[in-house]
């Protein structure tokens, strides 16, 4: 068989499989990553709430995080459309609606422009004009210069970690509408988790990002010794930025006991990580970071957890 026809032999597997217009779009949202974006950005209004005394249970927290869910999956929808071509290389995303042509360009853009418009917009009228224009602007920052800085540099994960942790000072001011040190230290946390959490997805899945072109840490480096660095580096920072709120005052001691286990926990796992660098079986190397990703998604929900509820015991309504 020649490589043309098992190539449109893949395309045509890729589109005849069972997918449906609802499974299709559940990709295209991106609805793991979408879920976690709305918790940081539902810690972010809950605090700033608390901050001005008043119950964060109210319908402006219905509409900040449908606004924040619905600009959230426009812009995964319009890093797929722009991504169709790489992430058609990869086995971990070759199966993407925009990538195996299930959705057309214009059927991905017109979803994604309108969802990254709609819910700017709806955020603008029903919280505040800040939101709304923060939250374009995190849209813009991770579909207009990280997507496609990702094939240039390595500099686009730093880039991208910058929409990655903004969703957590959108939350904050859907409840107050100034930034404030609070927020910014909210945002300092997520910012800096991200990096453990992208080597070990860049790791697990060098050989995809190779494939595509894409830059990452692992690909530039393949010993592993850059990627390790740089988790090490972020998970030990963990520990005085995930404090920060302490000093600052608005979050107590009973936060700042489990802050320092859940750190120590992830840089535990990021420590085990680091054994990359020593020429392992690639299976087990990949278990490692397989492990750094599922401590990663824990850690940071269980830490917002800890910062909310010592927040209730602290300020009186
Ligand atoms: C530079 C920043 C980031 C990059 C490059 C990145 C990249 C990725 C990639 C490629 C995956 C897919 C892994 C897979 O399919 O197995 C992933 C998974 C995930 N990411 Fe990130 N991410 C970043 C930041 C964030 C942020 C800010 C959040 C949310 C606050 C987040 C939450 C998640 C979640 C919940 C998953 C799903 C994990 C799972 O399926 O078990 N990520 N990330
Ligand atoms: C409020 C709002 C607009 C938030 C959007 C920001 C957002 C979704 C950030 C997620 C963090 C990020 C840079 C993920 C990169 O994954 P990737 O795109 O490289 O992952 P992939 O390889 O799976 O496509």
């Amino acid at each position: 068989m020649s490589a043309t026809t098992s190539i449109a032999g893949q395309s045509k597997s890729r589109k005849a499989a069972s997918h449906t217009l609802f499974s299709d779009y559940g990709e295209l949202f991106k609805p793991r990553v979408t879920l976690m974006v709305v918790i940081t950005a539902a810690a972010g209004f809950y605090l700033g709430c608390l901050r001005s005394g008043i119950s964060p249970f109210h319908i402006q927290f219905i509409n900040a995080m449908i606004g924040i869910t619905a600009v959230t999956c426009g812009s995964g929808a319009l890093n797929q459309v722009l991504e169709r071509r790489t992430d058609a290389l990869m086995p971990r995303t070759r199966m993407r609606p925009m990538a195996a042509e299930r959705i057309g360009l214009a059927h991905g853009l017109i979803v994604g422009f309108t969802a990254i418009a709609g819910g700017s917009i709806f955020l603008a009228l029903t919280t505040n004009y800040l939101t709304g224009i923060l939250t374009l602007l995190t849209a813009v920052g991770y579909v207009a210069v990280y997507t496609p800085m990702k094939r240039i540099s390595m500099a686009a994960t730093f880039l991208g970690a910058f929409p990655g942790a903004l969703p957590a000072i959108i939350g904050w001011t859907a409840a107050r509408p100034m930034i404030e040190w609070p927020a910014v230290a909210l945002f300092a946390i997520i910012f800096v988790w991200q990096f453990p959490h992208f080597e070990a997805i860049g790791w697990l899945y060098r050989d995809d990002y190779a494939l595509a072109g894409i830059r990452v840490t692992a690909v530039v480096s393949p010993k592993g010794r850059a990627t390790a660095a740089q988790a090490l580096f972020y998970a030990v920072l963990m520990f005085p930025v995930s404090l920060w709120p302490v000093y600052l005052g608005t979050s107590g001691r009973i936060y700042g006991a489990c802050a320092i286990v859940l750190d120590l926990i992830y840089l535990a796992y990021t420590i085990q990580f680091t054994k990359i660098t020593r020429g392992l079986p690639p299976a087990v190397s990949r278990n490692y970071a397989r492990t750094l990703l599922r401590v990663s998604v824990i850690h940071l929900p269980l830490l917002l957890a800890a910062m909310m509820l010592d927040a209730v015991g602290r300020i009186a309504y």
